[in-house]
């Protein structure tokens, strides 16, 4: 008899996150966990912090210190790791100009989870190691299918589903990187213009470290129809992170943030938005609910949150977006 895939119900396969038993990861509370950085120094000041954090998001010093300079220490590590295997392997080649290719970093999870900011904070500390690596920061905004596409296939409401991102121009970015190429451009996203800006693009020439944040970045490619495997983004990671918090925690911090940007980002005239910082509180508080009912929380859950159990590391925050929990893969 073949058992064939479909046989397989979702309920036999072990939820790794959450049922400890099968789980691969080890768990840590934000205090244990602040124990590992040992003696890894605070490299950022408060003033730093402040600026690298996105609006709403009340991270400071004492969180960077709790969670964030033990990351950076276990990550110095698969990066010293990485670049000792590419010694090795150079020799077991018996070649020595072969050029050395990005450690690059994965960071995923929901809309308006904070994402932004763990990628600045993180970025900013690895570029600060005593080796002085240069880091990269990408974001896979700049991948989304411009407005003047997703109107014309009907898809403004799928702005951050898959299939709203140019994933060969994804795949052909980060190909290119992995394989060392010098000057490798990166399409650029207004948050303003709530579009994708033409004929803007970051180059990124062959940093030791790229972090690649966005809500998909552990997504698996739907086969295409003639049934041709393409490599899932997450092939080119060597170490991904997954910012996770209770759903109901991200819809607050959304409406929030939605409703902070009604006095900042919605003013300015060029803002996709300007129309929402016109209407009434009320009607600002229907719009702000129904862009998260409707398209981040349908994306959360169908699309984002089962990407998690990918993940090497998953920072689980609690309300005020501080670090609770901790899970690091077992190897
Ligand atoms: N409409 C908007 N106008 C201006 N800035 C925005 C808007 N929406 C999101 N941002 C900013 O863009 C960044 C990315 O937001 P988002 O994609 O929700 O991810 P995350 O909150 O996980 O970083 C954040 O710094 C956020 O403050
Ligand atoms: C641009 C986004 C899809 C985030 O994209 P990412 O940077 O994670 O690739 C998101 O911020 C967004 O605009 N969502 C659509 C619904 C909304 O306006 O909130």
């Amino acid at each position: 008899m073949t058992i064939a895939a479909k046989d397989i119900a979702p309920a036999d396969i072990p939820d790794h996150f959450d049922n400890k038993d099968y789980s691969p990861y080890r768990f840590f509370s934000a205090e244990e966990w602040s124990h590992f950085r040992a003696d890894t120094p605070l490299t950022l000041t408060a003033d730093e912090v402040h600026r690298l954090r996105s609006l709403n998001d009340p991270i400071d010093l004492s969180e960077v210190r709790r969670i964030y300079l033990s990351l950076s220490r276990l990550l110095s590590t698969h990066v010293e790791s990485s670049q000792m295997l590419f010694a090795q392997r150079q020799r077991f080649l018996s070649m020595s100009n072969d050029a050395k290719t990005p450690f690059v970093i994965g960071i995923a999870g929901s809309v308006a989870v904070g994402k932004s900011t763990t990628a600045r904070i993180l970025a900013e500390l690895l570029s600060r190691w005593p080796s002085s690596p240069k880091v990269d920061l990408v974001t896979t905004d700049g991948f989304l299918y411009p407005n003047a596409t997703l109107l014309r296939e009907n898809m403004m409401d799928r702005k951050g589903f898959p299939e709203s991102y140019d994933i060969g121009a994804l795949l052909r970015f980060l190909s290119a990187i992995k394989a060392g190429q010098p000057n490798v451009k990166a399409p650029s996203y207004s948050h303003l213009t709530y579009d994708v800006l033409p004929d803007q693009f970051q180059t990124v020439d062959r940093p030791d470290i790229l972090i690649f944040e966005g809500i998909n970045v552990l997504q698996s490619r739907n086969l295409p129809a003639d049934g041709k495997i393409v490599p899932m983004v997450s092939d080119f990671f060597d170490f991904s992170i997954y910012i996770d918090a209770e759903e109901s925690l991200i819809h607050t911090w959304y409406v929030n943030r939605f409703m902070r940007l009604r006095q900042t980002a919605f003013r300015n005239p060029d803002s996709f938005f300007k129309r929402y910082a016109e209407v009434s509180e009320e009607e600002a508080l229907t719009i702000a609910e129904g862009l998260w009912q409707n398209i981040n929380l349908k994306n959360l859950r169908q699309n984002i949150l089962p990407t998690r159990p990918r993940a090497d590391l998953i920072l689980q925050k609690g309300p005020n977006h501080l670090t609770e929990t901790v899970a690091l893969r077992k190897l």
